[in-house]
């Protein structure tokens, strides 16, 4: 199965077998909801958000258990970090702008195959008509809760759901299961597909993609693990901030005092002085309209967050996701230790699985070790790696030799390694405008992107560094990383005030597929959500 998170649509033909060109070409951008989901009615209650979540994961399961009748179970190498064989291969070329570029491409193995990864497989066999037997209907809460701020409501409404969920048991029905009789009475297990439990991450999950539109047959396995993940991964700070937050706003109406302590509690949070002050003048433009109660001002807040999260794709394009049958190459900078070389090994993961044709360019020659260290990742993605044995070379002639084996095996996205030192600002340009003109010259007609990756951790600093770096790789967007390694992830917020560029991908954690395109709508969701 093929999902291509560049275009977060998962098309049932795909899953009849491993997505081809033509159908991961068509596949629509990301989904704007169509003219139906627009007239659809948006789910209004916890009881619609059951059902949804309800309809997404019974059609989960019943993909799973399509394909393990299908495929037999694989180990996704690339989550379990083994290392698959890949070709390094090792340039040769010196470059000088003087010199005439040698034309002739370089002998290339065969490419190996993309691994097309089947999802992990469920152990017992699900069938179609597997019910999750839940009372749709939501009870309403009672006195003690009604009495609890509207975030703290939700929170108890969820966990009496939950409480009534693991209350019901899944029966199967006779015409199901021949051995019924004997099926031992349905445990907690059973409301779980391995690896992806029907718990409060996932009810969470499935009303965040409810609220964009979707439908409940899309919703994959994919994108539910990576809400529940980047939810997991921004848990410090939303108990840094926004618990505190909820209190300023649960205490009734929203008044100057509470936007003051707002304004304090973003400061702390590292949204930076300038998307601060965006934000606390637009509370206080609204309130003067009029009083704001505690349910109100956080969705205002959210939609202010959210606004602010959007503003560079005024400029920059609003999609980002390499163009099929084309050679696009992503330029990633950033300072040594802000995510680089696990980034491109990401980014490579998912472009495989994306169903693009991928290679990297070894292209930070500074250390060894870095070379060494993207060899580890490219192989961790299955990606071949264009790497120069020699210590300190020429990065130009890595990318050169890496645009030259690009083009010879039609791949499609080209993932460059460059020097992330900050010795002094003129070197850094230097290097980075000469690998500019390379790829210029070489690859005329490429689609060039230039990424900087910037360790969430450093907060305020790491936003200095990036204001040299905007200056010298013409940037057009940002990777965020380490988010799960941070109380202050409201620095997402200062990046894009301050550099006003977009985030284009965030890293929350360490493994392979701890990294994912930049949803603004569902950052806020899973920085703001109860
Ligand atoms: N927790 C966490 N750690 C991360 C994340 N991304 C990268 N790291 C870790 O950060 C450290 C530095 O990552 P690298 O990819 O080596 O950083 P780099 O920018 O390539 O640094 P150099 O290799 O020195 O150029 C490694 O230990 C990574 O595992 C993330 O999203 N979360």
């Amino acid at each position: 199965m093929v999902f291509n998170w560049f275009r977060r649509q998962f098309s049932s033909n795909e899953q009849a077998a491993p997505a081809t060109e033509e159908q991961s070409t068509a596949t629509p951008p990301v989904p704007e909801p169509t003219p139906e989901e627009e007239q659809r009615e948006p789910l209004q209650d916890s009881a619609d958000y059951l059902s949804f979540a309800k309809a997404a994961y019974k059609n989960i399961q019943q993909r799973q258990a399509q394909t393990q009748s299908v495929v037999e179970p694989a180990q996704d190498a690339a989550t379990t970090n083994e290392e698959t064989s890949i070709e390094v291969v090792e340039s040769e070329t010196t470059y000088s702008e003087a010199e005439t570029l040698p034309s002739e491409p370089i002998t290339t193995e065969d490419e190996p195959q993309p691994s097309v990864v089947p999802e992990s497989l469920p152990s017992e066999p699900v069938t179609t008509e597997n019910e999750l037997l839940i009372s749709d209907e939501i009870t309403v809460t009672d006195a003690t809760t009604e009495s609890l701020p509207f975030w703290a409501r939700a929170e108890a409404e969820r966990q009496a759901r939950l409480e009534r969920l693991k209350a019901t048991a899944i029966e199967e029905p006779e015409s199901v299961s021949a051995t019924a009789a004997e099926t031992p009475q349905v445990t907690d297990e059973a409301l779980s597909i391995p690896g992806l439990a029907f718990d409060e991450g996932f009810l969470w999950s499935a009303e965040i993609l409810a609220a964009q539109g979707r439908k409940p047959e899309d919703i994959s396995i994919e994108e539910i693990t990576w809400l529940k993940k980047l939810r997991q991964g921004l848990d410090k700070t939303r108990r840094n901030i926004v618990n505190q937050l909820k209190a300023i706003v649960g205490q009734g109406p929203l008044n100057q005092a509470a936007v003051l302590e707002i304004e304090a509690l973003l400061l702390q949070a590292d949204v930076g002085v300038e998307a601060t002050d965006y934000v606390i003048n637009a509370l206080q433009e609204r309130i003067k309209q009029e009083a704001l109660p505690p349910e109100v001002a956080i969705a205002y807040l959210k939609e202010i967050l959210r606004d602010m999260l959007d503003q560079p794709l005024k400029v920059h394009k609003a999609t980002f996701a390499p163009e099929k049958d084309t050679l696009n190459i992503w330029l990633m900078t950033g300072v040594n230790g802000a995510g680089k070389t696990t980034t491109i090994g990401k980014i490579a993961h998912i472009a495989q699985k994306s169903g693009y044709k991928c290679l990297i360019a070894a292209a930070d020659t500074f250390r060894a070790a870095a070379v060494e260290q993207v060899k580890i990742w490219g192989s961790r993605s299955g990606v071949d790696v264009i790497a120069n044995p020699g210590q300190n070379t020429d990065p130009a002639a890595v990318v050169f030799d890496a645009i030259t084996a690009a083009q010879s095996r039609n791949i499609e996205l080209l993932l460059v390694d460059t020097a992330g030192r900050l010795q002094n600002k003129k070197n850094l340009m230097d290097e980075l405008s000469k690998i500019r003109r390379i790829v210029d010259k070489k690859a005329p007609n490429a689609k060039i992107e230039s990424l900087l990756v910037l360790d969430a951790t450093l907060g305020q600093n790491g936003l200095r560094q990036a204001e040299v770096f905007a200056q010298a790789a013409q940037l057009s967007g940002v990777v965020l990383t380490k988010l799960d390694g941070t109380a202050k992830g409201g620095v997402a917020l200062a990046v894009v005030r301050q550099l006003n560029l977009p985030i284009r991908f965030i890293g929350a954690g360490e493994g392979i597929e701890d990294l994912r395109p930049f949803s603004s709508y569902e950052f806020v969701e899973a920085l703001l959500s109860s």
